[in-house]
């Protein structure tokens, strides 16, 4: 406590002597607050709480065993009472934890508030108030002082309303990674759709056919000709509702309306469709390390080249691998930028420039990586055996329709209103005259 014990620094009591309580006080004393802890067990630490003055108590302990606080309800009568627990499962019937805090005591004021931070992050987190506090409560005099002290802790802190808003707070806690939710899913219908789709090309049909047996693909070669395809479409779906937003901003002649709300999702979502097609491309970067190690398929080439005429196969194969390891480079870079403390080093122009200017240079990388992997095949007949287009032909419809929407919007036509809406004009609105 030492410097900070200063008269005029807030007190804080804190009930409950477990994790939550550990961080908060600890925070609470960098912040010069001046703490007093209390505790079931009187021999481990003395309760406080009645000489305390501070009229700001927490409740660090599991909403279960609040009963056992009804003892104290003369001490805590008057003071406002900050719950910080989270519900124990989703939609739970009834009042939320903080509800029945309320009602258990009437004649204090109860606020529900920073219990979606971890005690992890109040020991640790940045001072900088991009990590937000939540905070609810009935009386707004209550609300404030949380509010102050959540700033004064080095978070942002934001008012959500009435304790109506509290089982919203406590359930957000349990949701698992919920932006993630959809591009997750995205990812994994894409792959089932490619492993699928080649399974079929490759495996079954043959199979059906001739009796070939192509089972041992399914394991390694499978995966690594479905893992590109879906790295390159999810790449496509990172430019593709920005094109959307472009057309619809033209079409409108205004930007002040909104989006439709599945594009706004989608927008939101960029990021992460972004991560994991990040992450679908680096894994086929080690798949098809691996696989090549295993067929020695480099040697192959090499000898080829021995005979001259050949050459032109080196070419394309290197062309091959230098355009997707290119890309995947770009893609780090991409990655990199999107973490908050290095996209935070970056102005505005450079933000853009990174996100868009090096997202497009990737697109153009993965599909030149493809298009030269597959420009045999693609005039080959057996390629489109049983009516089945090859998978990396599928694989690039979306990502040139991207890049050819792109270019449509650079021409002249379009991207000369393009900027003057950006800028706030608009179709239907006359400059003002004067009288
Ligand atoms: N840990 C975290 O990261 C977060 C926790 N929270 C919330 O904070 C609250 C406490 O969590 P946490 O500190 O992790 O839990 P702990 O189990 O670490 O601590 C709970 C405390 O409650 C008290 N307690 C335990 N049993 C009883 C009982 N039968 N009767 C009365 N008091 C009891 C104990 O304190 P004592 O022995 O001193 O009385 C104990 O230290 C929970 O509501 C949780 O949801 C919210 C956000 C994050
Ligand atoms: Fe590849």
């Amino acid at each position: 406590w030492g410097l900070h014990k200063r008269v005029g620094d807030p007190m804080v009591c804190i009930l409950g002597s477990g994790d939550f309580s550990r961080s908060l006080s600890s925070r609470l004393r960098c912040c010069g607050c001046r703490v007093v802890v209390g505790s079931r067990d009187p021999q481990r630490l003395p309760p406080a709480l009645a000489e305390a003055e501070g009229s700001l108590v927490f409740l660090a302990l599991y909403p279960e065993h609040y009963p056992s606080l009804l003892t104290l309800r003369p001490l805590l009568s008057g003071r406002i009472l900050v719950d910080v627990s989270n519900a124990s499962s989703l939609k739970q019937e009834g009042l939320s934890n903080a509800q029945r805090l309320a009602q258990m005591f009437p004649c204090s004021s109860v606020v529900k508030g920073f219990n979606g931070l971890s005690a992890w992050t109040l020991l640790t987190g940045a001072y900088d108030h991009s990590r937000q506090v939540l905070v609810c409560g009935d009386c707004p005099s209550s609300k404030l002082s949380v509010l102050a002290l959540a700033q004064r802790l080095g978070f942002g802190a934001v008012d959500v309303g009435g304790l109506s808003a509290s089982r919203a707070l406590e359930e957000a806690p349990l949701l698992l990674f919920p932006s993630w939710r959809g591009p997750l899913l995205t990812t994994m219908l894409l792959f089932s759709f490619f492993y699928l789709y080649i399974a079929l090309k490759n495996v079954l049909m043959p199979f059906l056919d001739r009796a070939e047996n192509n089972l041992h693909h399914l394991p390694l070669i499978t995966v690594n000709q479905a893992l590109p395809a879906v790295a390159l479409v999810m790449l496509s779906l990172v430019y593709m509702p920005g094109l959307l937003a472009s057309v619809l901003q033209l079409y409108r002649g205004t930007k002040y309306k909104r989006f439709p709300d599945w594009l706004d999702q989608w927008m939101c979502a960029r990021k992460q469709l972004g991560l994991l097609s990040f992450l679908c491309a680096a894994l086929h970067a080690v798949y098809s390390v691996c696989l090549s190690i295993r067929r020695a398929s480099g040697y192959m080439i090499l000898n080829a080249a021995v005979e001259d005429k050949k050459k032109v196969l080196v070419w394309r194969s290197d062309l091959y691998l230098s355009s997707g390891i290119l890309g995947l480079g770009v893609l780090c870079v991409l990655a990199l930028t999107s973490l908050p403390s290095v996209g935070q080093a970056l102005n505005w122009r450079e933000f853009t420039f990174v996100q868009s200017g090096l997202g497009y240079t990737s697109l153009v990388l993965s599909v030149a990586h493809v298009l030269f992997f597959g420009w045999d095949f693609a005039f080959l007949p057996r390629a489109y055996q049983y009516y089945l287009p090859p998978v990396f032909l599928l694989s690039l419809v979306l990502p040139c329709c991207v890049l050819i929407g792109r270019f449509l919007l650079l021409l002249p036509c379009c991207s000369v209103p393009l900027n003057r809406i950006r800028r706030g004009w608009e179709k239907n609105k006359t400059a003002p005259t004067q009288h």
